[in-house]
């Protein structure tokens, strides 16, 4: 499986299309309409969340309810492209058109200096409507066409927040992935911890009065994977290294852990190493899940648990030196609309980007262009592993 994104955060519409699902899996739009939804949300956003109300069409590789095995494309139009349809438009402008007003003022911590200066666009609209995490809508829409093939073989995926500016909401290991989704999902900071969401709400609520921003952690919990998915024969097969990939591709994201990640540097092996038990029930099982799922770049049949770094929205109000790229002055802020805090946001979109990295592993594993011949290799595989 594969996907690609095309579309700009304030044109005409996002455009997915998705390669390699198979055949006979039931999909409907509602059920990409309730991740897109859920990505919208959270205590932090800017305007342009009340704006956009994402719904998918689905303009291909769907025929009443089923995949064809075809490419499957999804459309979400923006709603904002009505309040720029001079600016983004396609006809060429007139030299006096008020339109050409350009970007010269590139952000630190976005994209706009290093893409003016890759692609030539000294507009750097031309970048930013690419670089914007709008683009994340589309990416949920692949994730959630992932989620579907996942959850018909028993495999679920909840992303959630651990921490903002610091604050830390604790979870306790033994909650049920049905309970952390359920929990955080109610909650508007998508946590655990309801003091915890409270000191954060304050944290982002301060931040945004002060034009600052700030960033924190998501966590990515699933349940139901295999033993065994990904290789440790190359190196790009290692799953967790493909998921480490995909997460970090993520707007703003700056590192990623699975289970206790960095904490490993400071512990010693018989710390940190998840010892191998065995029962007639369970059959291969570990005490711990301080690896959170993987070992050799493969799945341990553990639940996976990988953590995201989420740095600081970088459009702030409060002033950050840069320089205007026409005249070369120094000049401080520029007034944008902007999402103070996209934490809660980003846990959804993360949920989705492991899922797709999730459900490619396992149509290379058990590759079938027909996905009840899929499910029956993957209840095969299991049997087979559990009597090994
Ligand atoms: C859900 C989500 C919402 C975001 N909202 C904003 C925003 O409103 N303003 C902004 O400057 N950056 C926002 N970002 C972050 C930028 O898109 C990101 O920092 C930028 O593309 C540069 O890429 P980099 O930070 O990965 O280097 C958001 C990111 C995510 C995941
Ligand atoms: C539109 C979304 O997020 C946007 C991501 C974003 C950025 O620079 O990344 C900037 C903001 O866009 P605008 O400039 O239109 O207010 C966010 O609203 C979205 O998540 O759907």
């Amino acid at each position: 499986m594969r996907y690609l994104t095309a579309g700009e955060s304030h044109g005409k519409q996002l455009t997915t299309i998705i390669e390699g699902v198979p055949s006979h899996l039931p999909i409907v739009a509602d059920q990409i309409n309730e991740s897109l939804i859920r990505r919208q949300g959270g205590h932090g956003r800017g305007r342009r969340m009340q704006i956009e109300k994402d719904l998918v069409e689905i303009t291909s590789g769907v025929r009443h309810g089923y995949t064809l095995g075809s490419p499957i494309s999804l459309v979400v139009h923006n709603d904002d492209f009505k309040h720029w349809r001079n600016i983004m438009g396609d006809e060429p402008l007139a030299d006096d058109a008020e339109v050409r007003r350009t970007i010269s003022r590139p952000r630190p911590g976005h994209a706009d200096l290093n893409g003016g200066l890759k692609y030539g666009h000294r507009d750097m609209r031309n970048v930013l409507e690419r670089s914007s995490a709008r683009e994340t809508a589309a990416r949920v829409g692949a994730g959630a066409v992932a989620k579907i093939l996942l959850r018909e073989l028993g495999i679920e995926v909840a992303g959630y927040v651990r921490e903002i500016a610091g604050i830390v909401s604790d979870v306790d290991e033994s909650l049920s992935l049905k309970e952390r989704a359920a929990i955080s999902e109610a909650s508007p900071v998508r946590t655990f911890d309801e003091k915890a969401a409270n000191k954060m709400m304050e944290a982002i609520d301060q931040a945004k009065k002060e034009g600052d921003s700030i960033g924190g952690v998501a966590e990515v919990y699933v349940e139901g994977m295999p033993p065994g998915l990904g290789s440790y024969v190359q190196y790009d097969r290692k799953l967790d290294g493909r998921i480490a990939g995909s997460v970090m591709s993520i707007n703003a994201f700056k590192g990623v852990e699975f289970g206790i990640g960095f904490e490993a540097a400071r512990k010693n092996g018989s710390e940190v190493h998840d010892e191998i038990l065995w029962s007639e029930e369970r059959g291969y099982y570990r005490g711990t899940n301080r690896l959170g799922g993987f070992e050799g770049g493969m799945t341990t049949g553990m639940p996976i648990i990988v953590k995201g770094v989420m740095k600081p929205i970088p459009t702030l109000y409060k002033p950050l030196q840069s320089v205007d790229i026409e005249t070369k002055e120094p000049f401080q802020a520029s007034i944008e609309r902007s999402d103070s805090c996209a934490v809660p946001a980003a846990s959804v979109v993360m949920e989705h980007i492991v899922a797709f990295e999730l459900a490619k592993a396992i149509t290379e594993e058990f590759p079938s262009d027909y996905f009840p011949r899929l499910k029956r290799a993957v209840d095969d595989y299991r049997k087979e592993v559990r009597s090994f």
